[in-house]
């Protein structure tokens, strides 16, 4: 029997794969999709000096970048600190950015993730 390509993944990638696939359906504008372009957002990267977006963190479980899942939730959490840093409250941004920050949070709980089993130890 030979396994698929995705059944040959790491155990560990395969859950990140998943987490980001959940994590991606909270941005429905595909605002966080990929890297914020400084022709659209002035002075994007003098004010922000480690851009993340979702594209960039699929990369990096490709290219298996991630020893730990609270690696993985930190490029979340520093993509989404990115927009609200960079963007005023109360633009349609930095609302998307806190609002997927809370939601992703609440999926990737202990309890949530409890079921996923050892291969997160
Ligand atoms: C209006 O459509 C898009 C499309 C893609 C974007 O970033 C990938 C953005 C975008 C995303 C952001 C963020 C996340 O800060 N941003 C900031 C200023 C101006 N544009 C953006 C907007």
């Amino acid at each position: 029997c030979v396994l698929k390509a995705s059944q040959k993944r790491r155990p560990l990638s395969r859950l990140l794969e998943q987490l980001l696939r959940n994590l991606e359906k909270r941005d429905p504008h595909q605002f966080f999709a990929w890297p914020v372009n400084d022709n659209f957002a002035p002075g994007y990267s003098n004010i922000i000096k480690r851009p993340m977006d979702f594209s960039t963190i699929k990369q990096k479980i490709d290219d298996n970048e991630y020893k730990s899942l609270n690696c993985f939730i930190s490029d979340f959490k520093l993509m989404c600190n990115n927009a609200m840093k960079y963007n005023k409250p109360g633009t349609v941004y930095h609302k998307a950015a806190k609002r997927l920050l809370h939601a992703g949070l609440k999926q990737l709980t202990p309890q949530k993730l409890r079921p996923l089993g050892d291969i997160l130890t």
